[in-house]
C-alpha cells in the first residue's frame, strides 16, 4: 500500500499512464510517463518530477512524492526507469555568450544548469568565443559518446551547429559536399535550442513559446522532430544548409544591411529593413524550378508546366514558349552530369524569366493551420516565392502580411508560388570578373541564409531540399 499525502492509495501503470487513486478508486492523480522528467528514490519514498503543458504552452514542472515500503518503493521505481529509455543522457551544449543580449550565460546558469543535475545529464560545456568556432567543434567532437547537442543562443548558433553537424556527417559517410545534386545522409543526432538569441524563431516554431525553462524540459523529455533543410550551391562549391529562410535579392540586400549595423543589437531588424525596402533593387532572372517526383506529389498535384502565370510587368511568355523552355530529362541529365558524382532525372521543368525584387523558400513549411499560417516541419516539397514588380505600398502590405502569419499573405498578383523539389536561379545581367583563377561579380548580390548573409561570387545558384535531414528535441505535434 502506497501513501500520497495522509492518504493510503493504489498505484497503477497502465498504457503509458501511472494513476494514483483511492481503494475507492477515486483518481487524485494521473500523468503520462512520457510527460515524467525523472523518478528518484530514497528509503521508502519515491518522488516524481513532471511536466504539464499550459494553456500559453509553455511547460511548467510539478512533483508528486508517494510513501510505501522498500520494496514497493523499489518495485514502482524499476518500472518506472525502465520506461525512461531513449531519454538523452549525455549532451554536448554550445552557449553563444554574444547572442542576442548577451544573456547566454545567465540563461543557462539561471534555467537549465539545475534542470540538466536534476536529470543526471552527463554535460560538457562550451562556451564559444567567436563565430565559426561550433563548426570547428563538430568537425572533430567524439559524436559517439553524446546523445544530443544543445545550442544555447539565437537561430543563427543552431544554424552554424546545424551545418557544421550536417557537414561532419556528410564527411563520415563520404557524401561530396559540393555536388549540388547529392543526397545527403540525414543527421541521427538530435539538436535542441535553449532560445537566448535576437529572434529565436525556430524555438518558437517548435514549442509555440520563447520560454527557455520549456526548451529545457522538451529537450529532457527526449522526444524528437523531424526537420527539413535546403543545400544552396554555387560553382559547384556549397554556400552553406538553410533550415529557415533562404531569401535571394531584397531580403538578401536586408539582411547585408543589418549587419552593417550590427553595434544596434536586434533592434536593427526592426528598423533597418524598412531602409532596404525603400531601395529595393530589380534583379533580371531565369528560375528553374524541379518538379517533385512523383512519391512527392501530394494528391492534387499541380501541373507545374501549365501553372506559370507571370504577372505585370515580368518577361511574358505563351504557352508554347514555355513548353519550348521546358527540358527533357535527357537535356537536363546531360546538363547536370559534367564532373558530378549523381544525377537526378527531373521527369519535367519548368523555367521563369522576368525581373523579380526576391525569390524566397522557407525550410519548414509555412501552411495554413488554424486560420493562420503556421510551421509544418517535414513536409515532402519546398515553397518557392518570386515577388514581382508591384508597388511599394502593396509590397509592405504584402510583407507585412507575412510577417504577421496572416493566411492571405502570398496571395498577391505579383507573388507567384512553386512547390518543388529544389529551384535554380541564374543572373541575367550580371558581369563577372575573372582575375585568374578568381571570379567574382561586378556588382553585389547577396542570400540572406537564415540571418546569414552571402554574398554571391557567381551568377547562378541551386537549391535542393533534403527532406528530414536533422532532428530537434521537441513534440511539435500537439
Ligand atoms: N562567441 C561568439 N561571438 C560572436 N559570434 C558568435 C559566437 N559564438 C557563435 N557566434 C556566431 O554568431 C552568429 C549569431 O549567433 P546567434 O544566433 O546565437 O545570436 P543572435 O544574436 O540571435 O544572432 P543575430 O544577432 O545574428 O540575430 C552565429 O553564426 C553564431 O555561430
Amino acid at each position: 500500500m502506497f501513501h500520497f499525502g495522509h492518504k493510503s492509495v493504489d498505484v497503477s501503470l497502465c498504457e503509458g499512464v501511472m494513476t494514483v487513486a483511492t481503494p475507492d478508486n477515486d483518481i487524485l492523480v494521473s500523468i503520462e510517463i512520457r510527460h515524467m522528467l525523472k523518478v528518484t528514490k530514497k528509503d521508502g519514498n519515491l518522488t516524481v518530477y513532471y511536466v504539464e503543458k499550459k494553456k500559453n504552452k509553455t511547460l511548467n514542472m510539478k512533483m508528486i512524492s508517494l510513501n510505501a515500503d522498500f520494496e514497493d518503493i523499489q518495485n514502482l521505481y524499476c518500472d518506472l526507469d525502465a520506461k525512461f529509455k531513449g531519454r538523452p543522457k549525455s549532451l554536448l551544449v554550445i552557449i553563444n555568450p554574444n547572442a542576442g543580449k548577451k544573456k547566454g550565460i545567465k540563461v543557462y546558469k539561471k534555467i537549465a544548469d539545475s534542470l540538466f543535475q536534476l536529470c543526471d545529464i552527463k554535460l560538457d560545456i562550451i562556451v564559444t568565443n567567436r563565430q565559426n568556432e561550433p563548426t570547428e567543434i563538430l568537425k572533430n567532437y567524439d559524436l559517439s559518446k553524446i546523445d544530443g547537442i544543445v545550442t544555447v543562443g539565437g537561430d543563427g548558433l543552431y544554424c552554424e551547429c546545424m551545418n557544421g553537424l550536417v557537414k561532419r556527417i556528410q564527411q563520415d559517410n563520404s557524401v561530396n559536399l559540393d555536388n549540388h545534386n547529392a543526397d545527403i545522409v540525414s543527421s541521427a543526432l538530435p539538436i535542441g535550442i535553449i532560445p537566448a538569441g535576437s529572434g529565436d524563431v525556430i524555438v518558437q516554431y517548435l514549442h509555440g513559446t520563447r520560454c527557455p525553462r520549456t526548451a529545457v524540459m522538451h529537450i529532457l523529455l527526449g522526444n524528437h522532430v523531424d526537420s527539413n533543410i535546403v543545400s544552396v550551391h554555387a560553382g559547384r562549391h556549397l554556400l552553406s544548409y538553410s533550415a529557415l529562410v533562404l531569401g535571394f535579392g531584397l531580403f538578401g540586400d536586408m539582411m547585408h544591411d543589418c549587419e552593417k549595423f550590427r553595434w544596434m543589437g536586434p533592434s536593427r531588424y526592426n528598423i533597418i529593413p524598412l531602409g532596404s525596402m525603400l531601395k529595393r533593387r530589380e534583379f533580371d532572372v531565369e528560375v528553374e524550378y524541379y518538379p517533385l517526383t512523383q512519391n512527392e506529389k501530394p494528391k492534387q498535384a499541380r501541373l507545374y508546366g501549365r501553372q506559370v502565370s507571370l504577372p505585370n510587368g515580368s518577361v511574358s511568355q505563351s504557352k508554347l514558349q514555355r513548353k519550348q523552355r521546358t527540358k527533357s530529362s535527357s537535356d537536363l541529365q546531360k546538363e547536370n552530369s559534367v564532373n558530378e558524382d549523381k544525377t537526378i532525372l527531373f521527369p519535367d521543368l519548368v523555367k521563369e524569366e522576368g525581373r523579380i525584387y526576391a525569390v524566397d523558400s522557407h525550410a519548414i513549411m509555412m501552411k495554413e493551420k488554424s486560420g493562420r499560417m503556421m510551421p509544418h516541419f517535414g513536409q515532402n516539397s519546398l515553397m518557392v516565392y518570386t515577388t514581382h514588380k508591384c508597388t511599394l505600398p502593396d509590397h509592405v502590405s504584402q510583407l507585412t502580411k507575412v510577417k504577421n502569419e496572416k493566411l492571405d499573405c502570398y496571395d498577391y498578383k505579383f507573388v507567384n508560388k512553386h512547390e518543388v523539389s529544389g529551384y535554380r536561379v541564374k543572373l541575367l545581367n550580371a558581369t563577372v570578373n575573372t582575375a585568374g583563377n578568381n571570379k567574382d561579380l561586378q556588382k553585389d548580390y547577396y542570400i540572406n541564409c537564415d540571418g546569414e548573409c552571402i554574398r554571391l561570387k557567381e551568377p547562378v545558384f541551386n537549391v535542393k531540399l533534403h527532406k528530414n535531414a536533422v532532428k530537434f528535441f521537441g513534440d511539435f505535434a500537439d
